[in-house]
């Protein structure tokens, strides 16, 4: 943040009242549905063209929902999981999740189902204090505006997410920074109304998340093929 930087009013007061919220996300799915390219374009409002597999990445964001300032710390995970120990571990860490697939990838659309299965069975294992609200898990169809290689309907989309009471969004990170936001925004409202946020502070102590690198929302980052520049709270108010 500059020095010559105000904040404005509302999230002055929002800290005020409440400091940050922390929510714990984890965003799951095969390799290159665009997992990276929304968490990307929600923190920095850029998209990235090019790919590169992931090297797991938690990325600490602060967003204003609903006037409340929420800290949110997002695992970007590898598409290409080799271990299920691994997965089930990061599952554990995560408070809320966002399965995504590829609407042009019917794979990773059949994957959809698995991922929620899992994460149904390793949170139910876990004692969550005084709620038994199940995490909220969002499904999201990417890649929309590929029209001419779509594999998966929005029917088909939204059908799987009825049966699995989970709430749908078709987006475009390419096209649409609003529809990523959306996304995060529908996350946090979705832990609000279940009372999970105040559950759901589990202290996670794990050598595997310890290892994962994270990235502070100010930080300017610079990986091989990717280049962008974190600083959220700005973005936020230079809208
Ligand atoms: N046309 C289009 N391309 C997209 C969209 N979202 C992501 N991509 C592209 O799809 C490729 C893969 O995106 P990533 O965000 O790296 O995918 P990922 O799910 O993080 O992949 P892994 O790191 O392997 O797990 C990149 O070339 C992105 O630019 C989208 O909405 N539309």
């Amino acid at each position: 943040m500059t020095s010559n930087f105000q904040l404005s009013r509302p999230l002055k007061r929002a800290q005020h009242l409440t400091g940050y919220r922390t929510l714990r996300v984890a965003i799951l799915g095969q390799g290159a549905v665009g997992k990276t390219a929304i968490t990307v374009r929600f923190i920095t409002k850029r998209f990235i063209g090019e790919y590169d597999p992931t090297l797991e990445t938690i990325y600490r964001h602060v967003s204003l929902v609903d006037g409340e300032c929420v800290q949110f710390e997002v695992l970007d995970t590898a598409g290409q999981e080799e271990d299920a120990m691994l997965i089930e571990e990061k599952i554990k860490w995560a408070e809320a999740f966002i399965i995504v697939y590829s609407v042009t990838d019917r794979c990773s659309f059949d994957e959809v189902l698995r991922l929620r299965f899992l994460i149904n069975h390793v949170h139910s294992g876990l004692k969550r204090g005084h709620s038994d609200a199940p995490p909220p898990v969002l499904i999201v169809a990417n890649k929309k505006d590929l029209q001419y290689d779509r594999m998966v309907t929005t029917e088909e989309g939204d059908g799987i997410a009825q049966a699995l009471k989970c709430p749908f969004f078709e987006i475009s990170a390419r096209d649409s920074y609003e529809e990523a936001v959306a996304v995060f925004n529908l996350l946090y409202r979705e832990m609000a109304t279940s009372g999970a946020l105040s559950a759901f502070r589990r202290k996670v102590s794990s050598k595997l998340m310890d290892k994962i690198p994270r990235i502070p929302s100010t930080a300017t980052m610079s990986l091989p093929t990717r280049s962008f520049s974190l600083s959220s709270v700005k973005d936020f108010l230079t809208d």
